[in-house]
């Protein structure tokens, strides 16, 4: 079938929810969603069918297996089936609804009617791209970002790592920033960020994205920036942080998430290493959300 997608079903025990969102989102899926009933989770995600193959997909179901027997819970049920790209969007677009996040965002799906609200509307399709709002690491993100921007924010220029649908990008435009740097390793990821600048009516110059990592993003910046987002995973940022040295001056902060409370003390010393320090941890769920300054 061609533009079909593995939709990949793991029923488990809520407990487990945060260990499987992690380890489908490190399988490099799509679109997870999760439905709660009682104590359990079912929890869809989704994967271009030409790039796994169906032993790839046991291999995934043996690793869900293992993180559940690591964590002494009961072993989830897995399964996956062939969808059409129609039947994806669809689906993935029934589950979505308009969100209010922090003090000022509405985060609209792009194919609902504009809501009535004094709120920022931040309207996104994400197409396959992770960054819709829904999961609690891009929310810490936007209200850590609404206390950044609180002053100023005109003044502001800020370096976006792992942008996704740019959801963090276009909200930091919508708060006022001056300029937004955004990269991402996944081109559909860089290709929603693009559409979305346009479908919030921003100033396509005032956010500049590429494919790509720090490598990509360096020869865009001009000079140091105010301030870095980063929401990926734990083990990618340590190997980033490093790489962040040319584009930080004194004053730049950052706002890490994507860690998980029991990483987040070797994310912290990797920080102290490189000439940062945590000045707060905020938690949502298992998750966290560092912000950080220069030491
Ligand atoms: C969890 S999503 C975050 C999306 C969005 N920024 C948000 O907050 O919702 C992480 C993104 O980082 C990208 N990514 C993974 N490794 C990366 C790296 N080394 N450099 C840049 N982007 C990376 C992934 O493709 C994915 O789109």
């Amino acid at each position: 079938m061609a533009n079909s997608w593995w939709e990949i079903q793991v029923v488990c025990d809520t407990t487990l929810e945060e260990a499987m969102f992690w380890r489908l989102e490190q399988f490099g899926c799509k679109g997870s969603s999760s439905e709660r009933k009682g104590d359990t989770a079912k929890m869809l995600a989704y994967y271009p069918q030409a790039q796994a193959h169906v032993l790839d997909l046991a291999a995934l179901s043996l690793s869900i297996r293992q993180d559940a027997l690591t964590m002494q819970q009961p072993v989830p049920a897995v399964r996956w089936g062939l969808i059409e790209e129609e039947d994806w969007s669809q689906t993935w677009k029934a589950q979505w609804e308009p969100r209010e996040i922090g003090d000022h965002f509405l985060i609209h799906p792009a194919w609902l009617p504009v809501p009535q609200t004094d709120r920022k509307i931040l309207t996104l399709e994400p197409g396959v791209a992770f960054g819709t709002g829904e999961h609690a690491t891009t929310q810490l993100c936007l209200e850590a970002l609404e206390m950044r921007l609180e002053a100023q924010p005109e003044e502001i220029v800020i370096a976006d790592f792992g942008c996704g649908s740019g959801v963090l990008s276009v909200g930091a435009l919508l708060l006022g920033a001056k300029q937004l740097y955004a990269v991402d390793t996944d081109p559909l990821a860089t290709n929603a960020t693009l559409e979305n600048i346009i479908r919030n009516q921003l100033d396509p110059a005032k956010l500049l994205v590429a494919t790509g990592s720090v490598e990509a993003l360096l020869p865009m910046v001009p000079e140091p920036v105010d301030g870095i987002v980063c929401n990926i995973l734990a083990d990618i940022i340590v190997d980033l942080i490093p790489q962040w040295t040319p584009i930080v001056k004194p004053e730049t902060w950052g706002i890490l998430s994507g860690i998980l409370l029991d990483q987040a003390k070797g994310v912290a010393d990797v920080l102290e290493g490189n000439g940062w320090f945590v000045a707060a941890l905020w938690k949502r769920g298992d998750w966290t959300c560092m912000n950080i300054r220069r030491l």
